[in-house]
């Protein structure tokens, strides 16, 4: 089963293993942000300085969240999506679901990604099971598929009695859980992870990544975002290292988590020298060759955000 580029459920034949699934080229993105920093207003001109105090205004400063980063996931991956504090990971999540735009480069995807916790679209006051039905029919699943697999769903979320009662009663934990196994129900094509895999117990992950395992046998392809390295050390054939909203890595998923969590573990000890030389040995051991864009999509392939160069 897939979503078609509707969101709809189709039950079009699962497109061949390796197949492209989502091809980003050159994606920026660029904010604007008002800067409370006192080196910011004195780096403006004298007038400019004036008119903002006279206003009540700050200068504003530009963060740049991606700088240009661009890949081809394919069919049966799983990819990690690593990097430290606003180093643009959800940024990245965002562009790929189509929930932000950038401001130049584009993303065509196959077919409608799901960003867990967003499409679900779930309501704190039902209890978790009726959520369960809301989510699986607001995920493009029919009455009677959403039936056959509301037992896989509780399972896997595994949170015992608590799917009676109100979704506002659960811990934080419990509710990623719910909506996780909800969307792995749903075996969408293109499924993208923020941070939901790291509230788990040991039996939650064993179940999430057995999971994981028939969403890619499903030749879809899974986006995850984890602070967690070990994470995604454990669960992704891929990783993407972002650094500044650059993409610095592209390689197998346990290598490249394994080196982040080396360089990580140094920067945590203040061993800077050490994590810098490191940093430098992984850049060249990891850099992203440029992505081979040929042969394009087929034809059917949804278009997003199509967007000319700046
Ligand atoms: N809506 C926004 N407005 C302004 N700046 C933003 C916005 N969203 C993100 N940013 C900035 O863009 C950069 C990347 O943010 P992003 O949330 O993608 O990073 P991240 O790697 O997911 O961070 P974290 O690991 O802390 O969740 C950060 O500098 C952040 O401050």
């Amino acid at each position: 089963m897939a979503l078609s580029t509707e969101g709809s459920v189709s039950t079009a034949q699962a497109p061949a293993r390796g197949s492209a699934t989502v091809v980003a080229r050159n994606i920026k993105v660029r904010y604007r942000v008002a800067s409370t920093d006192a080196a910011d207003m004195r780096s403006l001109p004298f007038a400019r300085r004036v008119l903002l105090r006279a206003i009540g205004q700050r200068p504003k400063v530009t963060v740049d969240a991606l700088r240009g980063v661009s890949f081809v996931a394919r069919s049966g991956e799983s990819i990690g999506i690593l990097g430290r504090n606003g180093s643009g990971k959800s940024t990245l999540l965002r562009v790929i679901a189509g929930l932000e735009t950038p401001r130049s480069g584009s993303v065509q995807a196959r077919s409608n990604p799901v960003l867990l916790g967003v499409n679900a679209a779930l309501v704190p006051d039902l209890p978790g099971e009726r959520n369960v039905r809301l989510g699986c029919l607001a995920m493009g699943l029919s009455k009677r598929e959403t039936e056959e697999v509301l037992p896989d769903v509780l399972e896997l979320a595994g949170i015992g009695k608590a799917i009676y009662r109100p979704m506002k009663t659960y811990s934080s934990g419990m509710a990623s859980r719910l909506r996780f196994a909800i969307a792995a129900a749903a075996r969408p094509d293109i499924l993208l992870i923020d941070e939901a895999l790291s509230t788990g117990d040991a039996a939650f992950k064993e179940r999430s990544e057995r999971a994981m395992t028939k969403l890619r046998e499903n030749a879809g392809t899974v986006f995850i975002v984890n602070h967690a390295a070990q994470v995604i050390e454990e669960l992704c054939s891929r990783a993407l290292w972002l650094m500044d909203g650059e993409l610095i890595g592209d390689g197998p998923g346990p290598e490249i988590a394994h080196d982040y969590r080396w360089w990580s573990w140094n920067i945590a000890k203040e061993e800077h020298s050490k994590a810098d030389d490191l940093l430098a040995e992984y850049r060249e051991k990891w850099s992203p060759t440029p992505p081979d864009f040929q042969p394009p999509l087929p034809r059917a392939v949804t278009l997003r955000h199509a967007h000319t160069q700046l």
